[in-house]
């Protein structure tokens, strides 16, 4: 364990450099919301929940579902938070990470208030590249997928597959006028609808990408917070992202049996 800070690993005594942690081994599943706010909404869905801490956008903690242990850490907003917060996490111990967002949906029968599980992540993003190359969608690891399926038949929810395209920028990026920027807005958002794309986040293709890379598992359930075709926009958006939270707890808790007894 380093005792001294490397410019080229610039952790301290086993301590990373931005994920709040003091040094324990994490639970071996980690649910990856963007925003911290929503680590607290997962408290009601998990026994003993502890708060670890709080640094920048990273907000950790841990407690239980079915008696296993979940972690759940924010990545905050957007592809190099979530790429060091992958990183870091993975160093301390966690090698499943199910990421718990919200999205915008493209075709209008995916109505707000829609939880969807994502097949797969199309390329787009700049912080991916580092991790995976070339234009191929990178899809879901098909253990967390399943996972996330089962999990959401126990809870009652049913979930909707989609295909999601992160961008790297909310507003021109996923096609929201400005003023003086409408053509290009306008242009944006055919170009994802061309590409196929279901839904739009800011997170998943990193999540997928450096997970992949690092051998880790990883998928994401996405509750839609908007339409961008009919141009709705969910307000009451908390009921949604608590059903989401239960089911992937649900789903965390199964992936983390299981790696225990693969760990046997
Ligand atoms: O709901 P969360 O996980 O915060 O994620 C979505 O919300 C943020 C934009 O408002 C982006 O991070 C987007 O991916
Ligand atoms: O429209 C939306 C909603 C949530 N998150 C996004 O990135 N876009």
């Amino acid at each position: 364990m380093a005792s001294a800070r490397t410019a080229g690993d610039p952790w301290l005594n086993g301590l990373p450099p931005h994920v709040p942690t003091d040094g324990r081994v994490l639970p071996s599943v980690c649910l990856l919301p963007g925003d911290p706010g929503r680590v607290d909404m997962a408290t009601d869905s998990l026994d003993d929940f502890e708060l670890i801490g709080n640094r920048r956008e990273y907000r950790l903690g841990v407690g239980a579902r079915n008696g296993q242990p979940v972690a759940v850490c924010s990545t905050g907003i957007g592809g190099p938070s979530t790429e060091i917060a992958i990183v870091e996490l993975s160093r301390l111990g966690v090698s499943t990470f199910i990421r718990v967002g919200g999205m915008g949906a493209i075709p209008a029968e995916v109505r707000p208030g829609t939880i969807t599980n994502v097949e797969r992540a199309l390329r787009d993003g700049g912080t991916a590249r580092f991790y995976a190359d070339g234009d191929e969608p990178i899809p879901a690891h098909p253990e967390v997928l399943a996972a996330l399926n089962a999990a959401a038949t126990r809870t009652g929810d049913s979930l909707t597959p989609i295909t999601v395209l992160s961008c790297d920028s909310y507003y021109v990026g996923e096609g929201r006028s400005l003023p003086g920027l409408e053509a290009a807005a306008a242009r944006r958002l055919e170009q994802v609808d061309a590409l196929g794309a279901d839904a739009m986040d800011m997170e998943c293709e990193t999540v997928f990408a450096v997970a992949r890379a690092l051998g880790r598992r990883y998928g994401a359930v996405l509750a839609t917070h908007g339409n961008r075709t009919t141009d709705e926009w969910l307000e009451d958006y908390e009921d949604v992202q608590r059903r989401m939270l239960d089911l992937a707890c649900d789903a965390a808790a199964s992936l983390s049996a299981e790696s225990l007894r693969a760990a046997f």
